[in-house]
């Protein structure tokens, strides 16, 4: 991984891209659930790769510790208040900076490479990496209901803005992006949420 190139993984309700409500997320969405694990999971050959997931120390907590780390990716948990990075166990690493957690996913002396790495939360690491110039994706699933929704926490992200740098890709580059094996709905319906998967690049 010579020039590291991360992907933001996020849902958020529109228009105002709302991603949580007292430290949670508004909405538990099983379908979604699925498409973010298979999506942070799937790499294009098992033996040999692996993804990274990368998370502000916040999120790690909120995971009930029996769930974490998350199976089958390399954990990567950021706070300031970490030594500059180092392996807790196998597959989870404490790092103080994303330029400390990338030094390291690059280094080549893994058992298994690492083929992509992902972001995943939460809102304060999100609102910073959105402006790094290694962010080069964003999978983002819009969420759109008639119901007023409790949120207390937004992304900051300039995507609807006339002079926005991101686009939004076509479904058929998201289906590629995320291989053939994920099965790509159209407005999935689930409780009082419709949503649908969305790719957006840097022009
Ligand atoms: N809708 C969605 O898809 C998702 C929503 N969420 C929501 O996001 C909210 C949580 O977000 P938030 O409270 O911002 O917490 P975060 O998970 O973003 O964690 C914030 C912590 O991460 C560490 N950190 C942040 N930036 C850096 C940096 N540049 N370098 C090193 N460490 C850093 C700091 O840890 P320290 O204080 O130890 O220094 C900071 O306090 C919740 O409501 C959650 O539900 C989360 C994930 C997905
Ligand atoms: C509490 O810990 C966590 C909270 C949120 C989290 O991320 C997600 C959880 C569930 C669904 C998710 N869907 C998308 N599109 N993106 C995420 N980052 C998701 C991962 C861990």
């Amino acid at each position: 991984l010579s020039k590291p190139s991360i992907s933001l993984v996020v849902a958020a309700l529109k228009p105002n891209l709302g991603i949580g409500y007292q430290g949670k997320m508004p909405w538990r969405l099983r379908k979604e659930i699925k498409y973010f694990k298979d999506v942070t999971c799937k790499v294009s050959n098992p033996t040999s790769q692996i993804n990274a997931v990368i998370m502000g120390r916040k999120t790690w907590e909120s995971i009930p510790k029996k769930f974490r780390p998350l199976p089958d990716r390399i954990n990567v948990v950021l706070s300031r208040g970490f030594p500059t990075c180092e392996v807790i166990e196998e597959n989870i690493i404490h790092a103080n900076s994303l330029d400390e957690s990338l030094k390291y996913l690059s280094k080549s002396d893994h058992n298994r490479s690492i083929e992509r790495i992902f972001v995943i939360g939460g809102a304060e690491i999100y609102n910073t990496l959105i402006d790094d110039p290694r962010t080069s994706h964003l999978l983002l699933t819009e969420i759109e209901t008639d119901k007023e929704i409790p949120v207390d926490t937004y992304l900051k992200f300039p995507l609807y803005d006339e002079n926005t740098s991101w686009i939004k890709q076509s479904k058929q580059e998201l289906q590629s992006f995320v291989g053939d094996e994920i099965i790509l709905e159209d407005d999935i319906k689930e409780g009082d949420f419709v949503y649908n998967y969305t790719l957006w690049k840097r022009k």
